[in-house]
């Protein structure tokens, strides 16, 4: 019999025998609970091996990396992705993993889901993870592989909520639509929350600006505009924005966001090496990501080159290729204005609706009151007639778009069918952003080049950039001496892509 100390229990006699089985259960209980207390006060297995176990661990961990870096460089190779810079973050695998491994708010991944934006563009997975941990990174892409998002979303992540703080990232756009179309991006991928992003001036301060060097470097010189707590600073089409009649402008921006925290990054479809040497003075140990080939065009295009003798002879092909099959949205690009309005007077009477965008008034710089006030005024008519014709494109009103160089740059038109070069671009990275308004976000286009004997100079150029993307090049074309072409400020090299 059990004696029992307690003083409730006294006078109970507890029979061993007759509850044999609840016994067994209590000393069962009793040797386990001595087995974890054991557990506890004996030393862990690997201390007792001291240094051998600390050698082991290490060797794992190790091994881990190791694993962790191959999987990265796996992920990089399946998606064609080139990163050289130190510490690069892995890629991502999935948008769940901005959860996962960021703590993304529900509300952008909820967004991004019904965007319909199901897996990351390879651009997407290596520039969203650098952006997010501070990293500052030229990336080049190319047209219509979701640019805007790569850096858009991790500046909505980072930002968190809307704050009454005053302009906390700063988006350069080389034009007032791209500026437009990317606060559109921005403010679809924020649904549901306040967060304020501003493609004018006319309601300051926001959380997001997104502009034009020229507006944001008047509105600094005029003292309407604090961007000291600028925390990102994106220089979109940065190749552009680095020409020489906007890179004083820029400078003015770059500057005037003092905040020494900054992260700057540029994104662009072609990266020359002047523009990565120039910018390079004022970013900080920046990583460079490059996707496929670098300045090359969209794979999804698929590029012809059509001889067309003199310009009667353009506008015969022009017609020949409307009467076989004009399968809208078309859109032709032409050097100049001039060119425009007469290719639109050529077109407008005949059964194709057609319509006409050029930068009749650009962003000059202006000396007085007067000039100023003209220039506000044009500007705006100008600038109405500029977004009709574009949202008239957009809304399939119109089916053939002629227009010059404004729009070829960053324009996200959906399911462009066609673009023609009525006229020959002027470098080969302009003719890498006009074909590329056609092939986005994974769909197929064509694009048409026409070219007489006055183009031959500039003909290799396009021919190399063409066989780099695997389409058919006449050999007279490969076979031209090279050319040095002179672009307003930047005198581009011959092409060649490189990785
Ligand atoms: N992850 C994604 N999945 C599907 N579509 C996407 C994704 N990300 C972006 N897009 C869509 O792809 C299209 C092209 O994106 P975007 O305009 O950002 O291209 P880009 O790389 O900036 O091109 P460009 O060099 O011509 O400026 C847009 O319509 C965009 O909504």
């Amino acid at each position: 019999m059990e004696k029992n100390p307690s003083f409730l229990f006294s006078g109970i006699k507890f029979d061993r025998k007759k509850f044999a089985k609840d016994f067994a259960k209590f000393k069962e209980k009793k040797e386990a609970d001595d087995s974890v207390d054991s557990l506890l006060e004996t030393k862990p297995p690997e201390m007792e091996v001291g240094m051998a176990a600390v050698k082991k661990r290490k060797r794992n961990v190790a091994g881990n990396v190791c694993n962790l870096r191959q999987h990265d460089e796996m992920l990089r190779k399946k998606h064609k992705v080139k990163v050289a810079g130190t510490n690069r973050p892995s890629p991502l695998e999935s948008f769940a993993e901005l959860r996962s491994r960021y703590n993304c708010r529900r509300y952008l991944v909820r967004n991004l889901a019904e965007l319909g934006f199901k897996e990351p563009t390879p651009i997407q997975r290596q520039a969203i993870p650098l952006l997010l941990s501070g990293r500052e990174c030229f990336s080049c892409a190319p047209t219509g592989s979701g640019k805007t998002l790569a850096f858009v979303l991790p500046i909505l992540m980072k930002l968190k909520h809307a704050s009454k703080d005053g302009v906390r990232a700063v988006i350069l756009c080389p034009t007032r639509e791209l500026a437009a179309q990317t606060a559109r991006e921005c403010k679809r991928l924020a649904k549901g929350k306040s967060f304020i992003s501003r493609a004018d001036f006319s309601k300051l301060p926001c959380d997001i600006l997104i502009s034009t060097p020229f507006r944001v470097h008047v509105a600094i010189r005029k003292r309407k505009l604090d961007l000291s707590r600028v925390e990102y600073l994106i220089l979109d089409e940065s190749d552009k924005l680095f020409e020489l009649g906007l890179v004083k402008q820029v400078e003015s921006v770059v500057k005037a966001c003092s905040n020494p925290a900054i992260v700057r990054s540029l994104f662009s479809a072609t990266l020359p090496d002047s523009v990565q040497e120039l910018s390079r003075s004022i970013m900080h140990d920046a990583v460079r990501v490059v996707v496929g080939t670098k300045n090359s065009a969209s794979e999804f295009v698929k590029q012809k080159l059509i001889f067309a003798g003199s310009e009667e002879g353009k506008l015969l092909a022009l017609r020949q290729s409307f009467q076989e099959s004009l399968n809208p949205p078309i859109l032709i690009f032409v050097q100049n204005k001039e060119r425009a309005k007469d290719l639109y007077n050529e077109l407008k009477f005949e059964d194709i609706r057609a319509d006409v965008v050029h930068a009749d008034l650009s962003d000059v710089q202006v000396t007085c009151w007067f000039q100023q006030f003209w220039q506000d005024l044009l500007t705006v008519r100008f600038q109405m007639q500029r977004e009709n014709a574009v949202d008239n494109f957009r809304a399939g009103k119109t089916w053939v778009l002629i227009a010059t160089d404004v729009i070829a740059q960053g324009m996200d038109f959906k399911g462009v069918n066609c673009v023609i070069n009525y006229d020959f671009p002027d470098s080969a990275a302009a003719y890498i952003h006009r074909i590329g308004r056609t092939g986005r976000a994974g769909r197929t286009g064509e694009a048409i080049t026409l070219y007489t004997e006055a183009d031959a100079p500039c003909l290799r150029n396009i021919a190399n950039v063409m066989k780099a993307s695997g389409c058919e090049v006449p050999d007279h074309a490969l076979s031209l001496r090279k050319q040095k072409w002179k672009k307003t400020g930047l005198i581009e090299k011959p092409y060649q892509p490189n990785q």
